[in-house]
């Protein structure tokens, strides 16, 4: 059996925990069989689900479209997805790409405009100077000729002018190089940051729903890859055409000056052409490949975030399987690198070829030159100035053509960023939408108007006519002045909030992609500050209908009402911030403890006093109490050395404080298993609290300890997508059916 060394001393980048070299080896061939099967179920995006059902459903809309589009379904709407592997090379599909191109460049010119007009400049310099370049080249070769045949030696002041002029020309263009390079550089780190401010920008509107798409989190991550190399890259080849435009005109006009035009353009342009149209079809094939190859990088990137991931390493060591994802990752990498060496073999071939097939252009076109020169056709002056610019004239259109071939590239590989800024939020609401306090007081006036003329009809009788609630809710919003001043606008704002009144009437949702439905016409309503404790089985849909009162998620049908308003009514933003909220998966802020309590609520981010009453609510200031620097320490070891790691329990209760920063402006509290963590004295400590924690507002907590849930209010069970008992504990306990079984299960076991 093998042992388990302790190393005490030595290298600190070794691995303290050692295994003899002696130690059993992984059976690769074991490794290998079940890696087949892992790879087939996990990699192929075939297997997925979500995709599969909206291809199908939507199969004929994509129809109407492209044959490269496909749709998704995601709850009630639709957003379009693009399947790369499924696109052609055709001039239709090079036009869009290329489509994108205004959109591309609109990337670095919103980043920096003033330096991306002075790339232009220098562009438009850097196209001329070979046009001045040739013509002193040929009129320095003119006075040597012309001091030859005369025997003139006088003129050598002449042959010093132009010298002088190359020598400045040079200078002028070393210190153009040296502003572009500059410029290039600072505008390379402005359009770097402005693509990772605008993805997560444009991250962060996105719908829940989008994260869970593998397709889409893969649109994200390779949108990651590619959004800062390639806007500047294209714009770099944009303004390379300009350039080489300026000097192909220039060198055009010089050469169709030669009485063999005719034969010399022609040739001048064939290498070009063909060199274009291959390049083209490498960068397409080259484009095709990489997404094709989505699902291995995809996979290959899940094992590296795997095997680097802190809370993953316990069971990687204990099942010891670290080593059969690293096999995996080779084999895959393996698959890639073998497509990938084919591919550069191949495109090294026909780049070799296209080379040996300009050196044949460019000795032909020497040939025709040199003809004209012996037949004095042309002087040896003129010899010069052609065979530069014919040089120069090809070199130009290749570059110009070999550069539209780059943009192209460019858009293709951008593409995916793009198709990420297409993807637009689902979940939307109205700019002027209902503020909750608004809702609120909307509210409260129109129940004592309610209540105001309840009491006028009991104390004149039943013949005082029918008065509908939504007369008098209009009423209540107009005036503000109900009934004799028995309550008036003016003093609602000063009024205490008292908790949101929430309604799920014949409310059905299912996850996207998904066919069976997680809620099934649920309907139930939540009086302002009551306690509600939601119990079911794993998986029953407790936090699913957490999420649908968030707004995380649309239901499929039905309707939600806060405040007896339809949820989709509200300012969303301003309905979250009145809700103190805490999921099960709750997050780890790798910051200080006042910090990590204090983001729940970020205008009073700062305010200690605040953040230390929230923190005494859970129990979290016995955490902080604990750590040499209090609320100031760091939690977590990514950035400092001696970063505090909490336990899961400890965690919660900094989490727990965190909801509670907002308990000022909330209407309701939200506690999703907020003490599955705690030891049974803290959780005990909360509960016992949670009266005095809601402060009168609503509070809907999840639980599956008994002891707790039986302190609410009201209890719904919730099974198979239905509300399946609805009461308060005695009430359930004496109806004797599910909640009373649970009950009496988990009392047992205490017994
Ligand atoms: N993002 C999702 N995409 C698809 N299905 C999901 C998603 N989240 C949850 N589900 C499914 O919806 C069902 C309800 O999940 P939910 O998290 O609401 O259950 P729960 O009652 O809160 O369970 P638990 O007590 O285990 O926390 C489960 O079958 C789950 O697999």
């Amino acid at each position: 059996m093998p042992q388990v060394i302790q190393v005490v001393d030595g290298d600190e980048s070794k691995p303290k925990i050692t295994k003899p070299a002696h130690g059993i080896e992984a059976d690769v061939k074991t490794i290998d069989n079940t890696q087949t099967q892992t790879d087939d179920k996990t990699i192929s995006p075939k297997d997925n689900e979500v995709i599969q059902d909206a291809d199908a459903t939507l199969s004929s809309e994509a129809d109407s479209t492209s044959p490269s589009e496909t749709a998704i379904e995601t709850g009630e709407k639709k957003y379009k997805k693009i399947d790369p592997s499924e696109e052609k090379l055709s001039l239709s599909n090079v036009a869009i790409a290329l489509k994108l191109l205004p959109r591309v460049i609109g990337l670095s010119w919103t980043a920096q405009p003033y330096l991306c007009m002075l790339m232009a400049i220098i562009s438009f310099f850097n196209g001329i100077e070979p046009i001045f370049r040739i013509g002193t080249d040929a009129m320095l070769l003119d006075v040597v000729m012309t001091a030859i045949k005369t025997q003139d030696m006088n003129i050598t002041y002449r042959i010093l002018y132009f010298t002088s002029i190359q020598m400045a020309m040079s200078f002028f263009s070393y210190v153009l190089g040296a502003i572009h390079s500059l410029t290039e550089q600072q505008l390379s780190s402005s359009v770097n940051t402005y693509m990772d401010l605008a993805v997560m920008e444009h991250t962060l509107k996105l719908d829940l729903s989008y994260f869970e798409d593998p397709e889409v989190s893969e649109i994200i991550r390779e949108a990651e890859g590619v959004r800062n190399y390639y806007p500047l890259a294209t714009l770099r080849n944009l303004l390379c055409v300009a350039q080489n435009l300026v000097t192909f005109f220039a060198m055009s006009a010089l050469l169709f000056n030669n009485s063999k035009w005719f034969l010399i353009v022609p040739i001048a342009l064939l290498n070009p052409v063909v060199s274009f149209l291959v390049g083209i079809y490498l960068s397409f094939a080259s484009y095709k490949r990489f997404t094709q190859d989505r699902s291995q990088r995809r996979m290959m990137y899940y094992i590296t975030d795997l095997i680097s991931t802190e809370s993953m390493q316990k069971e990687l060591k204990l099942f010891n399987i670290g080593e059969y994802f690293i096999e995996l990752y080779k084999k895959l990498d393996s698959q890639i690198k073998d497509s990938d060496h084919t591919e550069n073999v191949f495109q090294q071939t026909v780049w070799t070829l296209l080379s040996t097939f300009s050196n044949l252009t460019s000795s032909a076109l020497y040939y025709i030159i040199a003809v004209q020169t012996i037949h004095q056709e042309i002087t040896l002056s003129d010899m010069t100035r052609y065979t530069t610019a014919t040089a120069s004239f090809g070199y130009s259109f290749r570059t110009i053509l070999s550069d539209i071939s780059s943009t192209y590239d460019c858009c293709l590989r951008l593409k995916v960023v793009f198709d990420f800024f297409d993807l637009q939020p689902l979940i939307t609401y109205p700019e002027d939408g209902v503020k909750y306090c608004e809702s609120e007081d909307a509210m409260i006036l129109a129940n004592a108007a309610n209540e105001s003329v309840q009491n006028i009809h009991h104390s004149i009788g039943s013949d005082a006519g029918d008065s509908s609630p939504s007369q008098l809710t209009c009423i209540s919003e107009s005036s503000g002045n109900v009934i004799d001043g028995i309550i008036t606008n003016s003093n609602l704002s000063s009024k205490r909030r008292t908790g949101m009144k929430i309604e799920f009437r014949n409310v059905s949702f299912k996850y996207p992609g998904k066919k069976e439905h997680c809620l099934k016409g649920i309907s139930f309503v939540v009086q302002p500050g009551e306690i509600i404790a939601l119990v079911g089985y794993n998986g029953a849909g407790k936090t699913t209908l957490i999420k649908l009162m968030m707004r995380l998620y649309v239901p499929e049908s039905g309707n939600i009402l806060i405040n007896d308003r339809n949820i989709e009514d509200f300012d969303l933003p301003d309905l979250r911030s009145h809700v103190s909220i805490i999921f099960q998966d709750f997050n780890h802020y790798e910051m200080k403890v006042s910090e990590n309590i204090g983001i729940g609520s970020l205008s009073h981010m700062n305010d200690l006093p605040a953040i230390q009453a929230a923190a005494v609510k859970s129990g979290a200031d016995e955490v902080s109490a604990k750590l040499a620097q209090g609320y100031d320490h760091q939690l977590g070891r990514r950035f400092h050395d001696d970063g505090a790691e909490l336990s899961g329990g400890e965690w919660q209760k900094v989490a727990l404080s965190r909801a509670f920063m907002r308990d000022a402006d909330a209407g309701l509290l939200v506690l999703d298993e907020p003490t599955s963590a705690l030891d049974a004295l803290a959780e005990h400590e909360v509960f016992a609290k949670i009266r005095m924690l809601s402060q009168g507002k609503t509070a809907i907590f999840i639980s599956h300890r008994f002891s707790t849930v039986r302190n609410a209010d009201r209890i719904l069970v919730i099974e198979g997508g239905i509300i399946r008992e609805n009461g308060s504990h005695d009430q359930l306990l004496e109806l004797g059916e599910r909640y009373a079984e649970l009950f009496n299960l988990q009392a047992e076991a205490y017994k």
